[in-house]
């Protein structure tokens, strides 16, 4: 093994003193027994394995799933803005476990690039973007107080009717850029707009790929949508379909929702109709236009009325935006009225993520893993895997020897995702092993080290995938750190993660020098397309390849 540089997330431990530790390993020299190894866990600091209640114990009801969590409970005669319901408001806001946004935000404010027929004007204070009081009220209470650069341009799109396409860094707030106006402009409207029947009339629907990004947005609409008559709701696969149903029939203005899911209840129109929705937003849209969600998508984008809304908004948001899904998001947006809002350049991360690639045989792998959890104190980690066999894998081998690790895969039932997620979230199990495809969008407080176990391949999204998966740490003014295993294995990927190092003014280590080009430029197999704009005031020098738009 060998690695370009050191680092460790919470000390100084060097990660080159892991190359002889690790071939001991591999080569059995260090026989413990499990009690050595849970001992050895214990003393590093990490949870007690032995301590963590089987969550099946624990487990009650249908409560327990994120879909039915509490929604504030609105009453006509509220008028405009609703009482407080301070129960409701600790739950919503006061959680230790909400993320507050941390010291290096300023990473973050790269050079923006708005395209479209008409200028956007971004605003700079939250008070000053003419948004509802009660919305700038809840923008208070979750702890928000400058817009990040996404929000400064997309909220006056959006509040100016637009189209939009935006595209912004991993953690840099996309999701309140959308809610935030979407939820201003309907405060004022809801009411009349409103279809009091059992059938749910959603105003907005909101389509995202995983499941627990449905539940973690819906989160985020529960805390905007606070005091509102607005009522979120969220459908996802393997969250019962009674509850679902019932939570449909209470009011369902704001809908967020996996495609399938989605698509199972546009065939129940005494459940759903998708006949007043105004607004239409995409989340992680270039996986979602991507041709595995092909179907589904078209279906729903074409399958309701909602199309036939002359009014109707759409809006498309992502870390990454390669080529072809730019062009077929386009075929979704108003001639005329249409912005693409890019901060940097698509598909570029940021700063605050430190990323370290180690050259690491495919058979040492789970010894490295060990020992890198080893190299600095217990820290909240998620681990990416390829496949789901390599999850199980590891997850065995890790928790064998006493590390409290937990696993998310798309062949765990329901409750098993949730369980993990929840236990990831609390601390109790703070090693999160999972495929990487599931992971899009996860906003966990605390993550401050990921490492790829194996880097994503070309045809599962490559450099695309890599960005979303070290996005998991590093979020909102946050630092972090992403460690990478590399082998001979992963040359597809070579010189896109060589750029990608380059451009962020990482480290390249030796084995991926080859693969930076002889002038210095930096080059993207996928380039953005714009040119422009990437020397930015971040300082970057990302030029395009020769394949421009
Ligand atoms: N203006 C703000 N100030 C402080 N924190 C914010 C602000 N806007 C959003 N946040 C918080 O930042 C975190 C990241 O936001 P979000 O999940 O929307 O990122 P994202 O850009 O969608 O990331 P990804 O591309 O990974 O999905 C969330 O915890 C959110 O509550």
């Amino acid at each position: 093994m060998s690695n370009g540089n050191s680092h460790s997330p919470g000390g100084d431990t060097g990660l080159q003193d892991m190359n002889g530790l690790i071939e001991k390993l591999a080569l059995g020299e260090i026989a413990m027994t499990k009690e050595e190894f849970v001992q050895k866990a214990k003393d590093a600091g990490w949870a007690d394995t032995a301590t963590v209640a089987d969550d099946d114990a624990t487990r009650a009801s249908d409560e327990t799933y994120g879909g039915a969590a509490t929604v504030y409970s609105w009453r006509d005669e509220y008028g405009d803005v609703g009482p407080e319901v301070p129960e409701l408001e600790s739950q919503l806001y006061g959680g230790e476990f909400q993320m507050r946004s941390g010291a290096h935000l300023a990473n973050l404010q790269l050079t923006v690039t708005v395209e479209g027929p008409t200028p956007i004007a971004p605003f700079r204070r939250f008070e000053d973007a003419g948004l509802h009081p009660a919305v700038l009220d809840n923008i208070k209470k979750c702890g928000y107080i400058h817009p990040t650069p996404i929000q400064a341009y997309t909220i006056p799109a959006v509040l100016q009717g637009k189209d939009v396409v935006a595209v912004a860094q991993t953690g840099s707030g996309k999701t309140s850029a959308y809610m935030i106006p979407i939820v201003s402009k309907l405060m004022g409207k809801g009411m009349k707009l409103r279809t009091r029947t059992t059938v749910a009339h959603p105003l907005v629907l909101i389509i995202v790929p995983t499941r627990e990004l449905a539940i973690q947005i819906f989160d985020e609409a529960r805390r905007l949508t606070y005091r509102s008559m607005l009522r979120p709701c969220v459908a996802y696969g393997g969250f019962p379909m009674g509850t679902q149903r019932d939570e449909m029939r209470k009011g369902c203005d704001v809908l967020i929702a996996t495609p399938g899911r989605l698509k199972h209840l546009m065939e129940e129109p005494e459940i759903l109709s998708m006949s007043k929705v105004k607004f239409t937003v995409i989340d992680e849209a270039d996986e979602l236009l991507n041709n595995d969600w092909a179907d589904e998508l078209d279906h729903i984008l074409r399958g309701g009325d909602s199309n036939e809304n002359p009014d109707h908004t759409y809006m498309m948001f992502s870390a990454t935006f390669p080529r072809a899904q730019r062009e077929l998001a386009s075929e979704w947006m108003s001639e005329d009225d249409y912005v693409q809002i890019r901060v940097g350049r698509a598909g570029q991360t940021h700063r605050n993520i430190e990323q370290i690639i180690i050259h690491v045989d495919r058979d040492l792998k789970q010894q490295a893993t060990f020992d890198l959890l080893y190299a600095s104190p217990p820290a909240r980690t998620i681990i990416f895997c390829n496949s789901i066999i390599a999850v199980d894998k590891l997850d065995d081998f890790l928790y064998n020897k006493g590390l409290p690790t937990t696993a998310i895969h798309s062949e765990h039932r329901q409750v098993e995702r949730e369980d993990a997620m929840r236990a990831f979230k609390t601390g109790r199990r703070p090693i999160l092993i999972a495929t990487g495809v599931s992971a899009r969008g996860w906003d966990i407080k605390d993550v401050s080290h990921v490492i790829n176990y194996d880097l994503p391949q070309q045809q599962y999204g490559g450099i695309t995938e890599y960005i979303h998966r070290i996005g998991r740490t590093g979020r909102i003014g946050h630092r972090g750190l992403a460690t990478s295993f590399y082998n001979e294995r992963d040359e597809e990927i070579a010189a896109d993660l060589a750029n990608t190092l380059k451009e962020m003014d990482q480290e390249v280590p030796d084995f991926l020098q080859q693969y930076l080009s002889d002038d210095g430029r930096i080059r993207f197999a996928d380039d953005a397309g714009e040119a422009d704009e990437v020397n930015g005031e971040d300082g970057g020098t990302a030029v395009n390849g020769e394949e421009e738009d």
